[in-house]
C-alpha cells in the first residue's frame, strides 16, 4: 500500500512540505548557480566503478571532462568499464583513463591505491575521491548468519570508504600539498551511503548500520578538515533510494519480502537517474546529497549537528518532518504488524537448521527455510562452466524493480530449488566449502579453512565466501563456476603483475578449448585428484594431503603460543594459511604481548610469510621477537613481522615509506626467475621476456593494473594459485621432485617435438620419393 496514499490524513502537512520543497528548489535556483565542484581537467578516483551508480557516474564524470581512476576488484568489469568511461570522454585525446583492482574490505588496501593512482598520475594526488563500492546483505537481524553478514557489509561500505578517506587525507595533507591559495578549488570526499542512513527499515539491520557509520565519519571528518585552512577539503555524503543496479539484484536474494514491501514506497531509479542526481547535488555544493523526493525530506528529518546544505530550507523543512513521521511510522508499523497476522510469526515459522555454520549456501540465501517469506532473484548462479573467453560488452544494468520482484514472489520456492545453490549434492557441508574463496588460494588453505569454518563461521570467511558468492554470481561470462575455490590476482599477480595490456593477445582456438576442458576438470578437482593435477601423477612425492597441512594456527599453537584472541582480519586470513614455519624466539623465556591485535597478525605472518633474501636492518642487528627476518607481500606497510610486532612496522627498513617502490613489488621477496626465464628482475618488473606475457607488464604486489587477455583467464590463474599452493606446502625433498617433474616434462616436450618434426621430415621425405618413383 502505497505510503502517499495512506497519508491523506495529513494531506495538509504534505502539501506544505511539498510547497517548502518546491521552494528549496526554487531557492537552489537562485542561490546555486556556482559549480561547487567542477571536474574538468582534475582527476577522480572512483571505487565501486564498474557496475550500477559508480560505472554511470564514471561515464558521466568522464563526459564532463575528468580524468578517471577506476577501482574495483574484476578485471574483466573494470575493462569493460574503462572502454566506456573511455568512449564517453570530452576529449578523449587529452584525458586519461585507468583502472586499479583492489578490494576495499581489505585492510590497508587504500594506501597502496592512493600511491599507485598517484604515481600513474604524474605525482599529482587524485583531486576527488568518491568511494562508491559497497553491498548490501538484508536479511531479518535473528536469520542465519546475519551477524556475519554486518561485518561483511561493515567491512566493504564502512571500513572501504573508511580507509580511503584516511589513505587520501594523509596524501593531501602533506605539507608539500597545501593548496595554492586558501580560496583554491577545494579536493572533495564522496562517501556514497543510502537513504538508510537517515531512515531505517526492517530487513536491512545488516546495511543499515554500515552507512549510518559512514555519516559518522563524515560529520565527524567535515569537521576535522577546519584545521587545515591551508589544505581546502569538502565531504559529502550520497544518499540514493533504491538503484536499479546489479548490486540490487544480488541483496533481492536474501531480502525479506516485508522489506520489498515497505520500500516499494520509494520508487526506484537506474543508475544513470541517480548518478546524474547525484553529481547535480555534488555541483550545488550539498553536504548530504539526496537524489530522490522522500531522501530530501528524509535528510532533513535527520540533521541533527549535521553540515546543513541550506540552513534556512532545512530548518524549516527539518520542522516539518516529525510531524510526517508520526503517521509514517503509524502506516509502516502497521503493516509490519499486517505481515505477521498474513504470513505468519518468522520466528515461529523458521524451521530449526542443522547446519548453518560455515555454509555458504546459506549466506547466498540464508532464509532458505522461510521460503514464504523471501524474494529469490530470477536469476541462478551458474552451476557449470559453459563458457569462457570475455565477457558480453556493453551489457545494461539488469533493471529490477520492486514491482518485478513481487510478481516473482510467488515462485519462490522453485526459484530456491532451481537457483543451482543446492543441486548436485552442493548442499552438502564439505562441497559448500568449494565456494569459499581463499585468502591462500590453495587447496591446503581450503582444508585449513573447512575445518576451521566446521567448528566457527569466522566473519572473514563469510566476507570471502559472500565476496566470491558476488563475483560467481555474475552472468558475464567470466567462467567462474559455483563450485570452483575463487581465482585471486593476487596470485595470479606472480605470473603477470598485472601489466599494461590494453590489447591483449587472444588465445589460439586450440588453446582456448583445451583450457576450457581443463576448466570443467579443474572444477571436480579437489574432490578427486584429477590426472591434469601433476601433483597426483607423482608417484614418489606426497602430493596435496590436505589432512596433513598444518595451519598458520596450528603452527603458532606448536610454537607454544596458546590459545590467541585473533581479531583483525589480516589475523584471521593468515591463521588459515598453510603455516611455514614454527616461530622461534630469539629470547625464548621473553613473554611476547599478544593482546595487543597488531602482534598477532605479526606471529601469524612470521609463520606464514616468505622469507626475506636479505633481512631487514633491524633484523639483521637482532632486533625483534623472531630468528628470522620474515614478510608478507602486500600486508604491514612491507615491513616484516619482527618489526611490526609492538612498532607497527614504522621503523623497518622494508617498510612502504622508505622503498616507494615496495607498492610494486615487495623489495625483500623478489624471488629467482624460474628456469628458463630471463634473469632480469623484469621478469616480474617488466616480465617482456615472459611467455605468457608477450607485452610488457608493471609490476604491482597487490594492486593490478589493465592485464591482457590471457592472463585474465581464469583456467591459467587457477593453474598458477594451485601451484603456488603446492608448492608452498611442499617440504625440500617435495620441491626436489617438483624441480624434477618440470625437467622431464620439458625434457619430454622437446623429445616429442623433436621426433614429430624427424617424423614429419620422414614422410615429406618418403612423399618426394614416391612421387619420383611414380614419374
Ligand atoms: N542498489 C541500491 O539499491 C542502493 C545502493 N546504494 C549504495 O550505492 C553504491 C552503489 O550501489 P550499486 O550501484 O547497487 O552497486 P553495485 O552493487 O551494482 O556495484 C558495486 C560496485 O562496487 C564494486 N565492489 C563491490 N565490492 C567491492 C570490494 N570489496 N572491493 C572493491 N570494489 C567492490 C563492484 O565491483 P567488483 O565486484 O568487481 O569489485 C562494483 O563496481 C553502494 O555503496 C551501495 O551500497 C545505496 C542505496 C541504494
Ligand atoms: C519523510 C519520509 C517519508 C518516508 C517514507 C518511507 C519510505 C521508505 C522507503 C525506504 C527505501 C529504502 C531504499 C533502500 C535503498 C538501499 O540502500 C538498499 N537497496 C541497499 O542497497
Amino acid at each position: 500500500m502505497d505510503i502517499l496514499q495512506r497519508l491523506g490524513i495529513s494531506l495538509p502537512v504534505a502539501t506544505g512540505s511539498i510547497g517548502l520543497i518546491i521552494a528549496l528548489i526554487a531557492a537552489m535556483g537562485l542561490f546555486g548557480k556556482k559549480n561547487h565542484m567542477p571536474v574538468a581537467g582534475r582527476t577522480i578516483l572512483l571505487t565501486g566503478a564498474s557496475e550500477g551508480m559508480g560505472r554511470s557516474a564514471a561515464i558521466r564524470l568522464a563526459a564532463k571532462g575528468a580524468h578517471l581512476i577506476l577501482v574495483s576488484r574484476n578485471l574483466e568489469r573494470l575493462e569493460e568499464s574503462l572502454a566506456a568511461v573511455r568512449a564517453a570522454a570530452a576529449s578523449p585525446a587529452t584525458q586519461r583513463f585507468t583502472y586499479i583492482s583492489a578490494d576495499v574490505s581489505e585492510p590497508d588496501y587504500a594506501t597502496g591505491v592512493v600511491a599507485q593512482a598517484t604515481a600513474w598520475n604524474g605525482g599529482r594526488s587524485p583531486d576527488i575521491v568518491w568511494c562508491v563500492a559497497g553491498l548490501s546483505t538484508p536479511l531479518l537481524w535473528t536469520d542465519d548468519n546475519a551477524m556475519a553478514a554486518a561485518r561483511r557489509n561493515m567491512d566493504v561500505n564502512y571500513f572501504g570508504s573508511a580507509e580511503m578517506s584516511r589513505a587520501i587525507l594523509r596524501e593531501w595533507l602533506r605539507p608539500e600539498n597545501a593548496a595554492p591559495g586558501r580560496n583554491s578549488e577545494p579536493k572533495h570526499i564522496i562517501f556514497t551511503a543510502s537513504v538508510l542512513a537517515l531512515f531505517a527499515i526492517v530487513g536491512y539491520a545488516p546495511y543499515t548500520p554500515s552507512k549510518w557509520a559512514l555519516r559518522g565519519l563524515a560529520d565527524t571528518l567535515a569537521m576535522e578538515v577546519n584545521l587545515y585552512p591551508d589544505h581546502p577539503i569538502k565531504l559529502h555524503v550520497v544518499c540514493p533510494a533504491t538503484i536499479t543496479s546489479p548490486g540490487l539484484e544480488r541483496e533481492n536474494q536474501t531480502k525479506p519480502a516485508i522489506t520489498v514491501e515497505l520500500e516499494k514506497d520509494e520508487p526506484p531509479q537506474t543508475p544513470d537517474t541517480v548518478a546524474e542526481k547525484a553529481i547535480a547535488g555534488l555541483e550545488r555544493g550539498d553536504y548530504f546529497v539526496a537524489v530522490s523526493f522522500l531522501g530530501n525530506l528524509m535528510r532533513c528529518g535527520v540533521m541533527g549537528a549535521s553540515p546543513r546544505n541550506n540552513w534556512l530550507l532545512d530548518t524549516l523543512l527539518g520542522w516539518f518532518i516529525p510531524i510526517i513521521y508520526f503517521f509514517v511510522l503509524k502506516i509502516m508499523n502497521g503493516q509490519v504488524r499486517g505481515w505477521t497476522s498474513t504470513h505468519g510469526n518468522p520466528a515461529k515459522t523458521r524451521p530449526k537448521r542443522k547446519i548453518s555454520r560455515g555454509r555458504l549456501v546459506s549466506e547466498i540465501q540464508p532464509t532458505i527455510g522461510m521460503k514464504s517469506s523471501v524474494i529469490r532473484s530470477q536469476r541462478g548462479r551458474p552451476n557449470k562452466v559453459t563458457k569462457q573467453g570475455p565477457p558480453p560488452r556493453g551489457r545494461t544494468p539488469r533493471q529490477v524493480t520492486a514491482t518485478h520482484l513481487a510478481a516473482t514472489h510467488e515462485d519462490d520456492q522453485a526459484h530456491v530449488t532451481l537457483s543451482g545453490e543446492l543441486k548436485d549434492g552442493e548442499g552438502d557441508p564439505s562441497s559448500v566449502f568449494e565456494d569459499v574463496r581463499m585468502g591462500a588460494e590453495d587447496y591446503a588453505a581450503a582444508a585449513a579453512a573447512a575445518a576451521a569454518m566446521d567448528n566457527d563461521l569466522t566473519e572473514d570467511a563469510h566476507g570471502e565466501a559472500e565476496a566470491d558468492a558476488e563475483m560467481d554470481d555474475d552472468d558475464d561470462g567470466t567462467g567462474a563456476s559455483s563450485n570452483m575455490p575463487h581465482v585471486d590476482l593476487t596470485a595470479a599477480n606472480i605470473l603477470v603483475n598485472g601489466g599494461s595490456n590494453p590489447q591483449g593477445v587472444p588465445l589460439s582456438q586450440p588453446v582456448q578449448e583445451q583450457l576450457q576442458e581443463m576448466q570443467q576438470n579443474l572444477s571436480h578437482a579437489h574432490q578427486h585428484q584429477h590426472p591434469h593435477q601433476p601433483a597426483a601423477q607423482m608417484g614418489g612425492h606426497q602430493g596435496v594431503d590436505q589432512s596433513m597441512v598444518k595451519t598458520t594456527e596450528d603452527l603458532s599453537r606448536d610454537s607454544g603460543y596458546g590459545d590467541l584472541n585473533v581479531e583483525s582480519a589480516l589475523a584471521k586470513r593468515l591463521a588459515r594459511e598453510p603455516g611455514q614455519r614454527l616461530a622461534q624466539q630469539r629470547r625464548p623465556e621473553q613473554a611476547l604481548n599478544l593482546a595487543r591485535r597488531s602482534n598477532v597478525e605479526a606471529l601469524f605472518a612470521h609463520i606464514a610469510g616468505e622469507p626475506a633474501r636479505i633481512p631487514c636492518k633491524n633484523c639483521h642487528k637482532g632486533h625483534g621477537p623472531w630468528t628470522s627476518c620474515v614478510v608478507v607481500d602486500g600486508q604491514m606497510c612491507g615491513s616484516c613481522a619482527n618489526c611490526w610486532f609492538n612498532a607497527s612496522g614504522a621503523r623497518c627498513s622494508f617498510h612502504e615509506t622508505r622503498n616507494p617502490q615496495a607498492v610494486a613489488q615487495h623489495p625483500a621477496i623478489l624471488p629467482a626467475a624460474p628456469a628458463g626465464f630471463s634473469n632480469d628482475p623484469g621478469y616480474r618488473l617488466g616480465a617482456a621476456s615472459h611467455p605468457l606475457l608477450p607485452h610488457g607488464a608493471a609490476a604491482l604486489g597487490g594492486v593490478t593494473h589493465p592485464g591482457g587477455l590471457l592472463i585474465n583467464n581464469p583456467v591459467l590463474q587457477q593453474m598458477v594459485n594451485r601451484a603456488m599452493g603446492e608448492v608452498r606446502q611442499a617440504d625440500k625433498a617435495t620441491r626436489q621432485l617438483i624441480r624434477i617433474e618440470i625437467a622431464a616434462k620439458q625434457l619430454a616436450l622437446q623429445i616429442v617435438e623433436t621426433e614429430e618434426m624427424v617424423n614429419h621430415q620422414d614422410q615429406a621425405g618418403q612423399q618426394v620419393l614416391n612421387d619420383e618413383s611414380g614419374a
